[in-house]
């Protein structure tokens, strides 16, 4: 295998002395690119007021080149924030309501996708196999081979492919659908996501499986589409489980987590932590909460909500809106429902770190995961993997999150339903402890045996095998 070239709007970068990033994905990938050597390609972070962003900068660790490009700020405007997080983000996430197309914004997220293929044009040579993640890029494959790329393109999309019927209603889906055919294989995270781009091609008549039989796989596909074959798989993204469990075991004891169960003062902890994004249903589970209090009234004084919930794209109207939003909800919830000595939800809008969260995972009785649409959604995953497994709490999931699919020992809710939500707590709450060791233990098998560094080189693999169609197009 030649060289590997990571590309995606955000580079984890090593830090001023040279540490790599913790968290899974970015561990993953470098462990990837240290052993192949090669380039991990993506914006710098930086976005400079007017005008061109200047020449590429380079950082070396080790066998990784890092190579960085700066933005303008019309770029973040128009690329980030408009058309990858106000168009693709709400459509993808079925949210068709929150999707504001402007066709200024599409034209900057096509010219930075130009821009992306222009820079990296210099660095490819013949053998590099070149990585592409998430749904910011979608267009890059198109633009390389436009200038004659033939290399190995792969590409990993983290977020859900919409059902048919929401995709067509962007006005230009057929310029997606169609970008994801120059790439050589399209991972996906579930067997839905790929199911529904699968449709999407079959719909808009432009594309189908090629393999023989009568029972197609549902988790891998070869496709032929817009005269090219390429192929399509899901591949689940895992963490790195067994470092997060020895992370949570060793933060029992760290001041994050002895103040904060000094404060419960023996109450049950109930965690949620995700982006204060509207894909994760916040709102929803607090709505969820106040109803289980309702319904469950000898609960109240005995069980704390931790919401962790720091801001992200806060550029983008509907994510200020929610900030707001959450506050009004949880200064509702604590005004009519709590005491003088019991404030039932404890809402933090900050970032927390690795380590704290860990130890205050494994503090919780129960992981209250229950995004709209989601992914995978890895803090489900992480609550798993940070439990005792001697006196594990209970993961309440939506079936709504890709991880929901792996996951078969989580409480599964549908966190539109309020009550249903109440009842998953309190399931939770109830539960034995030789159900809960049944159900983690089953849970914790899967994520040591599907981890992160399972899915990046399956992923790899499965690209190192797959053969480039040189084909016209
Ligand atoms: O870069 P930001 O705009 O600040 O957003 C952070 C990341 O959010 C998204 O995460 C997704 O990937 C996860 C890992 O595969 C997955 O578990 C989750 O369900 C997804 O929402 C986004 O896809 C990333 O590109 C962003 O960097
Ligand atoms: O205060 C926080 C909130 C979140 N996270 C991490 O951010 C990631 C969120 O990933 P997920 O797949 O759940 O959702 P995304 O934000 O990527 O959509 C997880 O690794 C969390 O541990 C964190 O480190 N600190």
């Amino acid at each position: 295998m030649g060289r590997m070239i990571v590309v995606s709007n955000r580079v984890p970068l090593p830090d001023k002395e040279g540490r790599m990033p913790a968290g899974g994905l970015a561990v993953a990938v470098h462990a990837a690119l240290q052993d192949s050597g090669g380039i991990w390609f993506g914006w710098s972070g930086q976005s400079v007021p007017e005008g061109d962003p200047g020449p590429v900068s380079r950082r070396s660790h080790g066998t990784i080149d890092y190579v960085l490009t700066d933005l303008s700020d019309r770029d973040m405007d128009e690329y980030y924030s408009g058309f990858a997080n106000r168009v693709l983000w709400p459509l993808f996430h079925c949210r068709i309501d929150l999707a504001e197309y402007s066709r200024r914004d599409k034209e900057g997220y096509f010219r930075v996708n130009r821009m992306f293929a222009d820079r990296l044009m210099p660095l490819i040579e013949p053998d590099d196999i070149i990585w592409v993640h998430d749904y910011h890029l979608i267009p890059l494959a198109e633009e390389l081979r436009r200038r004659g790329v033939t290399n190995r393109i792969g590409f990993f999309l983290h977020i859900p492919w919409p059902p048919a019927d929401i995709l067509f209603a962007m006005p230009i889906y057929d310029q997606i659908l169609k970008g994801l055919s120059a790439y050589d294989l399209v991972g996906f995270q579930t067997d839905h996501d790929l199911d529904n781009y699968i449709s999407c091609l079959i719909r808009e008549g432009v594309g189908d499986r090629v393999e023989e039989g009568t029972r197609p796989d549902p988790s891998r596909a070869t496709l032929s589409a817009y005269g090219r074959t390429f192929r399509a798989r899901t591949f689940g993204i895992g963490i790195e489980t067994r470092d997060f469990a020895e992370l949570a075991a060793a933060s029992t004891e760290t001041e994050a987590v002895t103040d904060m169960r000094r404060s419960l003062a023996g109450r049950d902890l109930i965690i949620g932590v995700d982006r204060l994004d509207y894909s994760k249903g916040i709102p929803q589970r607090i709505l969820g909460f106040e109803r289980f209090l309702d319904l469950n009234p000898d609960r109240a004084g005995h069980v704390t909500l931790l919401q962790i919930a720091p801001s992200s794209r806060s550029e983008v109207p509907e994510y200020r809106d929610m900030q707001s939003e959450v506050e009004a909800l949880a200064g509702h919830v604590n005004g009519t429902r709590g005491r003088i000595d019991w404030t039932p939800i404890r809402y933090v809008n900050q970032s927390v770190e690795r380590g704290a969260l860990a130890g205050l995972y494994r503090e919780a009785r129960v992981g209250l995961v229950t995004p709209l649409r989601d992914g995978m959604n890895l803090v489900a995953k992480e609550y798993v993997a940070a439990q005792n497994p001697d006196d594990p709490g209970v993961l309440v999931l939506s079936r709504f999150a890709g991880a929901a699919r792996e996951l078969k020992g989580a409480v599964l809710c549908n966190p539109y339903d309020s009550e249903q939500t109440a009842r998953a707590i309190e399931w939770a709450l109830s539960m034995t402890l030789e159900e809960r060791r049944d159900r983690w233990r089953g849970m914790m098998d899967y994520l040591l045996a599907n981890d992160i560094q399972t899915w990046c080189r399956s992923y790899l693999q499965a690209l190192a095998d797959t053969a480039p169609d040189r084909g016209t197009r």
